[in-house]
């Protein structure tokens, strides 16, 4: 098979259409709305988190049986019911139509696959296997949330602001690039390793600081 080509795609106020209500369809649509898409699932019964998330008014529910109508103006698609021929009807209609689909059942015959992922604010680490293993993808985005553990997504947040300021604030196209080497440099990830957090925010904005004079 051709190498799969990773994103990450910007989902807010996008129109997503989930097709199946079950264990796997629930697992997909809370990604979806963690990322603000629109979210819209049809299915002739849902789960029981589906239906109060269709009941606090977080997801629209059409009930029933998938029709190509419910294609109109989708941006992504995921194929989530238990029934092959449907799933494969689902990501037929969404290539002639152009548009992204996820079939769970059958990953060749989407045109992309969700990989295993460990979240900490911006940073995100995604894993996938091309749909050869999704348990091996599990194991791997496990190891890897011991790796990464949570305070990662502060440390983000604060190189991220200190280098917009450092962009906005600093003409000299090399001075730019050395403070933004110096803000993420082998000490940084040495403290990392230790568990050293606090220390190496402050290895960060020293950087930065030291840059203002
Ligand atoms: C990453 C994750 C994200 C998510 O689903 O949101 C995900 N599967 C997860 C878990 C998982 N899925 C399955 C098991 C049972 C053990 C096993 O079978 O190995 C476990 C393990 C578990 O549950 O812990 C069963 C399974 N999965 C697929 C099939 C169909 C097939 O392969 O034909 C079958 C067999 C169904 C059956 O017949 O029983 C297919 C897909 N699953 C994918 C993603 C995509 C490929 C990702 C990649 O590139 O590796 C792909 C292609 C579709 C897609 O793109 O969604 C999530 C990780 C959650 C986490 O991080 O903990
Ligand atoms: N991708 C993955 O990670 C993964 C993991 C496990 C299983 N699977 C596969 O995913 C599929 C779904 O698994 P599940 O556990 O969510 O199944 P499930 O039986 O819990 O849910 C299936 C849902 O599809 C709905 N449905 C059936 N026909 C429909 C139609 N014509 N239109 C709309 N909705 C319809 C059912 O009402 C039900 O809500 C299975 O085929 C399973 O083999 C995938």
């Amino acid at each position: 098979m051709d190498k799969c080509y990773p994103i990450s795609v910007r989902l807010c106020g996008k129109k997503c259409l989930v097709i199946g209500g079950g264990r796997v369809a629930e697992r997909k649509i809370i990604s979806l709305l963690e990322c603000s898409a629109r979210v819209t699932v049809v299915s002739p019964e849902l789960t029981e988190r589906l239906e109060n998330l269709v009941a606090a008014g977080h997801l629209v529910y059409r009930q029933g049986e998938y029709d190509t109508d419910d294609l109109q103006g989708v941006f992504l698609v995921i194929g989530a019911t238990n029934s092959d021929q449907v799933n494969q009807k689902v990501a037929k209609d969404c290539f002639e139509r152009n548009i992204l689909v996820n079939v769970v059942d059958d990953p060749l015959s989407g045109n992309f696959f969700v990989p295993a992922q460990v979240r900490r604010g911006s940073l995100s680490i995604a894993v996938s296997t091309d749909g050869k293993s999704p348990m091996f993808a599990r194991r791997i985005r496990e190891e890897l949330e011991g790796l990464y553990p949570p305070e990662y997504s502060e440390l983000v947040e604060l190189v991220g602001e200190l280098r917009s300021k450092v962009i906005n604030e600093i003409a000299d196209e090399q001075q730019k690039a050395q403070i933004l080497k110096q803000m993420a440099d082998g000490d940084l990830m040495q403290l990392l390793r230790e568990g050293q957090y606090d220390r190496a925010k402050e290895l960060v904005k020293d950087a930065y600081y030291r840059s203002r004079g």
